[in-house]
């Protein structure tokens, strides 16, 4: 049984719709006017035990909205929603209890005081008796590398710090389902290193189910094998990371260890020329010529060497991103 099912959700915000200035409140105030944003449409999935599900979209896309309707944070417009066999938004402590959300733009930890006070009264919240508390934050420290840092006040730790010991504090009571909007948001590279182990770890040790956002590749790569695709509160594509690139890269890379250099013109008969340095040659080709094309190049030109590679995900996710390359067709096909 799916640990979180999601069926044909949508949310719609109502917002005012008023013109700046005093002039505009005055008009608003009597003859109020509403507009409506669709912020997530109609999306279904389903997220099984010990899954980790990358939630990848645009600014806007929808995905914090979603985050929200299956934490109970917020109320569905339409469709519905169950995470560990409850309705989220009833927000029952029993659900509390198996949850956890981190934002990367919030914190939980209190500003003037250390991280240890506040992993304390989440222990008291959620009945963790105090050496069992003592236990998992010892485990969870060395895991981050923290030591003093959770003595210190939360004000004096750099970014980094203070993300792995918000991650402490939400998953000190051992939840099984990890709702995660862009946990690395800010971090250098090695804090972001840091928590992806972190999780990764987390997930493997508990068999916890992740939906995670992020805007950096390297998390999704490292911890997602599968990854829901939103744009404008509908989903793209649902399937496997590999998957994206199969679907959405319309091209490939071929290098190619020339025997002697050739010309741009020449060379461009075969596809985009990325780079010519002399011998080295990397050209970009379309998929569905590529056989043909290797074939060409390997009878008519002196090649020494040839590999062939997928565009980096970045692109191809920028490229899926980009709605005038994203037919409503494509979308339909893409849907799994
Ligand atoms: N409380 C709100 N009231 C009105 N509109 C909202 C509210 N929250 C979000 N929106 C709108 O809903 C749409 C989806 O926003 P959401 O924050 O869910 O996207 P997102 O994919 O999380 O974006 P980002 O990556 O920038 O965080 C946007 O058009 C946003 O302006």
């Amino acid at each position: 049984m799916p640990i979180v099912s999601v069926q044909q959700l949508s949310k719609t915000y109502r917002v005012a719709d008023k013109q700046p200035g005093f002039v505009g409140t005055v008009k608003h105030f009597v003859k109020r006017k509403h507009r409506d944003i669709e912020a997530v449409r109609d999306i279904s999935f389903d997220i099984q035990p010990g899954e980790i599900v990358g939630f990848l979209g645009p600014n806007g896309a929808g995905k914090t909205t979603a985050i929200k309707m299956l934490t109970g944070l917020i109320h569905p417009s339409a469709g519905q929603v169950r995470v560990l066999d409850h309705e989220p938004f009833k927000r029952r402590a029993d659900f509390l209890r198996q949850i956890t959300l981190v934002m990367g733009n919030k914190q939980q930890l209190l500003w003037d005081l250390p991280a240890m006070d506040s992993l304390r009264v989440n222990a008291a919240v959620y009945a963790i008796p105090e050496d069992e508390a003592d236990r998992r934050i010892k485990a969870f420290a060395s895991l981050l590398e923290l030591d003093k840092e959770l003595t210190q006040p939360v004000r004096k730790l750099s970014l980094g710090q203070r993300m792995k010991c918000e991650l402490v504090a939400a998953l000190l009571h051992h939840p099984k389902v990890l709702f995660l909007d862009e946990p690395t948001l800010g971090l250098d590279v090695n804090a972001q290193t840091a928590v992806r182990e972190f999780l990764q770890q987390y997930n493997a040790e508990h068999g916890a189910s992740i939906l995670l956002t992020s805007h950096y590749m390297a998390d999704i790569t490292a911890l997602c094998e599968r990854v829901v695709v939103i744009d404008k509160g509908t989903i793209l594509y649902d399937g496997t990371l590999d998957g994206v690139i199969q679907r959405f890269a319309p091209l490939r890379e071929v290098r190619l260890d020339l025997g002697a250099p050739v010309a741009d013109d020449v060379l461009s008969a075969y596809g985009e020329i990325e780079s010519n340095d002399g011998n080295q040659v990397r050209l970009l080709v379309q998929r569905e010529v590529l056989t043909d094309t290797v074939t060409r190049l390997l009878g008519e030109l002196e090649v020494a060497d040839l590999t062939i590679a997928d565009p980096p995900i970045e692109d191809v996710i920028a490229r899926l991103f980009d709605s005038g390359k994203t037919t409503p067709e494509a979308t339909d096909a893409a849907v799994t």
